[in-house]
Formats: structure tokens, sequence, C-alpha cells
């Protein structure tokens, strides 16, 4: 997978070079280019943004400035994600859907955003996606674009050691992962469940599942709403 990011900052992208994603890059899973959008500006002052038709706080980032930028950085394969608290939700599912394409462009918007047109102009030639990672407001996209680079890359075969790990993921059936524990036995008189060491798989998955709905239940009852009916065995239902 190609990844490209396009920023006034590229040095906030840094970290995709670490740790795991680093380990994915050196395999060749994924590679990654990060260009600075003001490497296509005219002026002295390198100017990327002015202030708002209609008047406002802050200033828009100019379509005349990131429409080359996407241009030279885009293909027909491209995925074109532009991160902004306006966007649709980003999910693990949305994750799963970004981990399948060939090439990923994110588009780092600053200040309030980015001319409305430069999406609009994208969007007759590739597909662009506006997501969101949360309803908060950062300075920027490109710690969104770090969150959504690594719930992807994870999901990529050889990235992470276990490949069954994602299968225990929170969300993967809809829910969240309940409690987790390893050695010592007992921790400052806190004891690990019993059910936990009993070698009894059939009851450790049950209390496992019996936790994960519990916790659900309690933090995210909006979940529970959004899975079918056949989710849920008759013992979830006895709960
Ligand atoms: N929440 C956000 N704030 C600023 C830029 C992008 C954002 N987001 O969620 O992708």
């Amino acid at each position: 997978m190609q990844i490209d990011v396009v920023t006034i900052f590229p040095e906030y992208l840094a970290p995709l070079r670490a740790a795991l994603l680093g380990k994915a890059i050196d395999k060749g899973l994924i590679s990654v280019g990060v260009h600075d959008l003001r490497d296509w500006t005219q002026d002295v002052h390198k100017a990327v943004d002015d202030s708002p038709y209609g008047g406002g706080p802050g200033m828009v980032m100019k379509a005349d400035i990131w429409g080359p930028a996407l241009d030279d950085v885009c293909t027909d394969e491209t995925r074109l994600i532009v991160p902004t608290p306006a966007g649709r939700p980003f999910s693990q599912e949305v994750a799963h859907e970004y981990a399948n394409e060939s090439h990923l462009v994110f588009a780092c918007g600053r200040y309030e955003g980015i001319d409305q047109r430069v999406v609009d102009d994208a969007a007759r030639r590739v597909r662009v996606d506006e997501v969101s990672i949360g309803d908060y407001v950062l300075v920027g996209g490109e710690v969104a674009v770090l969150a959504i680079v690594e719930a992807v890359a994870r999901l990529l075969p050889g990235v992470l050691g276990n490949p069954k790990s994602h299968a225990e993921d929170s969300f993967q059936d809809g829910l969240l992962e309940g409690p987790s524990y390893t050695r010592p036995e007992v921790w400052r008189e806190l004891a690990v469940p019993d059910v936990l060491r009993s070698g009894n798989h059939k009851l450790i998955n049950r209390w496992r599942r019996d936790q994960s709905l519990a916790r659900t239940f309690e933090r995210r009852p909006d979940l529970l709403e959004s899975l079918p009916a056949e989710a849920f065995d008759k013992h979830d239902r006895a709960l």
C-alpha cells in the first residue's frame, strides 16, 4: 500500500516511520510519502491560506495551492481522505475499507479548513472521503492522519505479529473488549479471576463474552443497540 500525506507540517508525520509502521515500511508492506504543501506555492511568502469569503474568524487554505498539489500526488487509484470534524465518523469498519485500498492520499487541513472547491474538484477524478476521528476540534488534520494510518496499517497482512489478534479487537464483534490479565497471579492483593486459570476454555470464552457484554452495556449502550438480534445467543439474552 502506498500512503501519501500532504501537510504544511511534514515533521508532524515523523512518527509514521516509528515502531510498528517502521517495520511495515522496512518489510515493504507500506510506502509512505510526506509532501510539504508549501512546495506548491509560488509567492515569496509561501502563503497557503487567505481570509474567508463572507467574513468570519480564521483563515481558509487556498484551492489554487491545494489543487496542483493533489494533481501531482493523486492517481486514478487514489482514495483521497480529508480529516475534518465535519466528516463522517471514522470507525473500525472504515479502517477495514481503507486497508483494501492500494493508494491512500491524506490532505491535512489547518486553520478553518480547506476551500470546499478542492474537494469538489478532486471528486471529479478520485473517490474523496471527509472523515472525522471524533467530536472535538484539533488544530489540524495531522493527528487524525496518524490515528487513521495506524488503525489501517495494523490490519494489513504481515504488519502485526499475530494476525489472530484482529479477531479479539474491540469492535470486531461489535462489542468492547473485556479486561485482560497476566502474571503475577496476585498483585497488591488483587487476584486474577479464577476462571482464567481454570484451563476450561468453554468457561473462559463464556466469561470473556459476559465481561465484554457488561462493559459494552455500561460504557457504550449505543453499540448494543446497533447490533442485530442474531448477534446474541440465548445465554447473552439471559444476562
Ligand atoms: N477533529 C478534528 N479536528 C481537526 C481536524 C480534523 C479532525 N478530525 O476528526 O479528523
